[in-house]
């Protein structure tokens, strides 16, 4: 039987000090957004130099939204990532081509599902879809109940999460992992301890046997 505890990651990571905060309120993964067009946009040696901080055990998952395979593969070495998240309207060639290198979250809308492309990415070796909402970081939840029946096996939920609707959320979809960021923050990029310790105990709460 699958653990039904979710991974918890913690997203738009922009400095060494939310780095170590959110790897010592336990979070499984960090992540680094290198898209130009986010408030909480990253360098790659700042993302490395906090990813080599938080040990080997936590993930470091460089955020990727439409930018080429050249600038993605060579950010993502740059920045010494251990997986790469992928956002945006982009083929199912040019993930398999990504997850030659990485292991690939491939980010996904809800209406993305059924689409044929959306389902040769779900068959992909080394992909592991992740629901969100279509604005990337914007806060604004999925309505679970509705994807009930359509959530992918092994899939992981973003979108709108935080310590009050995780648990809501994992006990609704039984997601392999949790992503947020909008309410984890106090300013755009920093982050808000007491909501990331409270993110992560919420996210694993409900997942115990019986709940
Ligand atoms: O958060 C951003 O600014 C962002 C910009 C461009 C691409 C991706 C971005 N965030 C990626 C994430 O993984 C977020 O955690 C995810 O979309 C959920 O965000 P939120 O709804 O704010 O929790």
């Amino acid at each position: 039987m699958p653990d039904p505890t979710p991974r918890v990651k913690v997203c738009g990571t922009t400095s060494l000090h939310d780095a170590l905060l959110s790897a010592e309120a336990g979070a499984d993964a960090l992540g680094f957004i290198f898209a130009p067009v986010s408030k909480r946009r990253v360098s790659p040696e700042v993302a490395r130099e906090a990813g080599l901080a938080v040990g080997p055990v936590v993930a470091r998952v460089g955020v990727f939204l439409n930018q080429g395979l050249t600038e993605v593969l060579r950010t993502a070495e740059a920045a010494r990532v251990s997986a790469v998240q992928l956002h945006g309207p982009l083929s199912s060639l040019y993930v398999r081509e990504v997850a030659r290198y990485h292991p690939v979250l491939r980010v996904l809308r809800p209406a993305d599902l059924g689409q044929p492309d959306a389902l040769e990415v779900l068959s992909l070796p080394g992909v592991t879809p992740m629901l969100d909402a279509p604005e990337p970081g914007g806060g604004v939840p999925l309505d679970w109940a509705a994807l009930r029946d359509v959530f992918p096996a092994g899939a992981w939920l973003a979108g709108g999460l935080g310590p009050a609707n995780v648990a809501e959320a994992v006990r609704v979809l039984r997601p392999a992992g949790v992503d947020a960021v909008s309410r984890l923050e106090k300013a755009a990029g920093v982050k808000d301890v007491e909501q990331v310790r409270a993110f992560i105990q919420a996210a694993r709460l409900q997942a115990a046997p019986g709940t």
